[in-house]
């Protein structure tokens, strides 16, 4: 395949395995499943993030109008969940390829050692020639545990594991510079860097059965090609999509991925819910770390602490004007910092190697 990747994530919306009367799309699900299998028997890993739970539930029993929302997506997921991952092992089954059902919340992600467990169990799933089908546990995340959507999760297993591409794939051929319904739209095929406006190409509205929208799909597929990870955004309801995007031959939007960061600037980058505190710099600082240069965060930069740390905490980096700058590891507590703050000559609060810039 001329892309050349060798590990993939692909991330498959509620809306294109789902029919529009609601039901689970079984034709699509297996035509989705031969292109995987065919990806895989090229050597290249393949790990996929699969909506679709709670669209597939609503097929199989019928929610009570008076029940509340969570309450209903809790039933939907549970039931749905089931269905779908027999669905998807029915059909690899008929490829002799074995997959996992793996469920995951956003708190699998917040400690380090929790973190590198799942990812443990990833890389084994994968050395054993499995396929690893991801998807939230709708069942446990409610309200403000749960990802954005599965766009979000979908970053996080493609950081988490260092692969070289994510492929989305929703309702759409990419990213259009207008409205997608207006024929003057075009799909936008390259996007470099942070696009300042993008957001003003993009409808509020998300399609019937997904979650995030747009929006988030694209601030997620920055963040990730600044890790270094190639994101592609395509069109899953269209046949071979995977195959002929692989062989450079799709019409399509692809963020394109900036130097490879490490695994741990990697973890970083995603661990702001994690943060517990919070430092202030002055424009000074703020512009040699956000310079692209290799530069540690050091005392004489820093105006204010504004929320307390230990060592080894994740710490949020602000501006003068209270913009998030980055993320970083603190090498000592908010006690020494406090006492360091503006001081010449000591020892960095953040090193280098331990900075994510989130400009
Ligand atoms: N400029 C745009 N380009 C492409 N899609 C857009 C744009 N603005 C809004 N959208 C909408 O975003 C939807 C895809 O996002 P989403 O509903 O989250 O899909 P998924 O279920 O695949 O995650 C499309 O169906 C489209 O209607
Ligand atoms: N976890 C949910 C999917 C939520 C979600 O993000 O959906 P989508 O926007 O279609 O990718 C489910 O399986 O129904």
């Amino acid at each position: 395949m001329k892309l050349g990747y060798k590990k993939i994530v692909v991330k498959v919306g509620s809306n294109v395995i789902t029919q529009a009367n609601g039901l689970p799309d079984e034709s699509r699900i297996n035509h989705l499943v031969n292109q995987l299998a065919e990806v895989k028997q090229q050597g290249i890993e393949v790990i996929l993030v699969s909506s679709g739970a709670v669209a597939s539930g609503r097929s199989l029993i019928k929610v009570s109008e008076k029940q509340d929302a969570v309450t209903t997506r809790q039933l939907l997921a549970a039931i749905g969940q089931v269905k779908l991952i027999n669905t998807y092992s029915n059909f690899f089954a008929e490829h002799h390829i074995k997959c996992a059902q793996v469920l995951v919340t956003k708190e699998d992600f917040r400690d380090r050692a929790h973190y590198l467990n799942m990812k443990n169990c990833m890389q084994i799933l994968l050395q054993n020639e499995v396929i690893p089908v991801v998807n939230e546990n709708d069942v446990v995340s409610v309200t403000e545990l749960m990802f954005t959507d599965n766009d979000e999760l979908a970053g996080l297993i493609a950081s988490m594991l260092n692969a070289d591409a994510l492929i989305i794939l929703s309702n759409v051929n990419g990213i259009y510079n207008g409205d997608p319904k207006l024929a003057t739209s075009e799909v936008i095929e390259e996007i470099k860097g942070s696009v300042t406006n993008l957001a003003s190409f993009i409808q509020t509205g998300k399609s019937s059965f997904g979650r995030g929208g747009m929006i988030t799909k694209t601030t997620m597929a920055q963040k990730v090609a600044k890790l270094g990870i190639a994101v592609h955004i395509a069109n899953g309801t269209k046949d071979n999509v995977l195959t002929s995007l692989l062989n450079e031959d799709l019409v399509h939007t692809r963020f394109v991925p900036e130097k490879i960061k490490s695994g741990k600037k990697k973890w970083i980058a995603h661990s702001e819910t994690a943060a517990t505190g919070i430092v202030k710099l002055n424009d000074g600082a703020k512009m040699v770390l956000t310079s692209g240069k290799a530069t540690s965060l050091l005392p004489i930069g820093i105006i204010e602490i504004q929320s307390d740390f230990l060592k080894g905490d994740i710490i949020k980096i602000i501006d003068e004007n209270n913009q998030l700058i980055g993320l970083g590891i603190a090498e000592y507590g908010s006690d020494k910092a406090k006492e360091r703050i503006g001081q010449k000559k000591q020892k960095a609060l953040v090193h280098y190697d331990y900075f994510y810039s989130a400009i």
